[in-house]
């Protein structure tokens, strides 16, 4: 396995006497799309957080493609964010004021370049909306920009914090099955957080938190396909 991502014993703590995160260890390969799952305050979304850089852990460390980013400078992290991860959220934070292919480029280091515009919004889809403003799409819209926002620096590792709760079945079908042809496409690493048992079968591996551990990390011999998602 290509460990694109490690971490080594995270714990985190917010009040005193009170863990978080239990001393969390694992490696995460490159290019899969993994799904974690687990019950409200589980420390799913604290753990993705410190993965990302966004977060700091109380002890112990995060390595992406070797580097312990947890020595790093605000500096030096803002820059690897910059450059090489991306995020998504249940919210799209997308800029009111921008059209969609603004808000895309905003995702852009400001030496990257920029030719993958067109790319990505064929690929997902809004190539029409380009010169539109967030107030005049549809919410699976507006999540299409974000994460083509997210994806046009072609990230080493896509962060997914319920990125498809706001989202109604079809369009909740149609960002699982982008985001796991980007992740063939460009070998991205996903990570996506979800209450949903059904995105988590698409993934090829399960990790349940729970009261802050790893509680079951299984990989799952038999994705099933976005399509085939049942919706109860
Ligand atoms: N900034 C913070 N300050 C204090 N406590 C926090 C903070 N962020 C999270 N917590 C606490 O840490 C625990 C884990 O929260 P976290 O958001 O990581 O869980 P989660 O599994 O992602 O939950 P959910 O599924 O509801 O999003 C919770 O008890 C939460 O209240």
């Amino acid at each position: 396995m290509r460990a694109g991502l490690s971490v080594h014993k995270i714990t985190k703590q917010y009040r005193e006497q009170e863990l978080v995160l239990k001393e969390v260890t694992l490696e995460v390969e490159e290019g899969s799309f993994t799904a974690i799952v687990g019950p409200s305050g589980s420390g799913k979304s604290t753990l993705l957080n410190i993965m990302s850089g966004l977060q700091k852990p109380s002890s112990g460390e995060v390595y992406i493609n070797g580097n312990n980013i947890t020595r790093f400078s605000e500096k030096e992290m803002a820059n690897l964010r910059r450059r090489s991860l991306g995020q998504i959220f249940q919210g799209y934070y997308l800029m009111s004021h921008l059209t969609a292919e603004e808000n895309i480029r905003m995702g852009l280091p400001v030496s990257g370049d920029s030719q993958t515009v067109q790319e990505l919004a064929q690929l997902l889809d809004i190539e029409g909306i380009l010169g539109q403003f967030p107030r005049q799409m549809s919410g699976g819209q507006q999540q299409r920009v974000a994460i083509a926002r997210a994806l046009i620096k072609k990230p080493q590792v896509l962060f997914c914090d319920e990125a498809t709760g706001a989202l109604d079945e079809l369009n909740s079908k149609k960002v699982i099955a982008l985001l796991h042809q980007v992740r063939l496409q460009y070998g991205v690493t996903v990570l996506f957080i979800t209450h949903n048992p059904e995105i988590a079968r698409t993934a090829q591996r399960v990790i349940t938190m729970k009261d802050g551990s790893v509680h079951k990390d299984v990989v799952n011999a038999k994705p099933i396909r976005a399509e085939e998602m049942s919706w109860a």
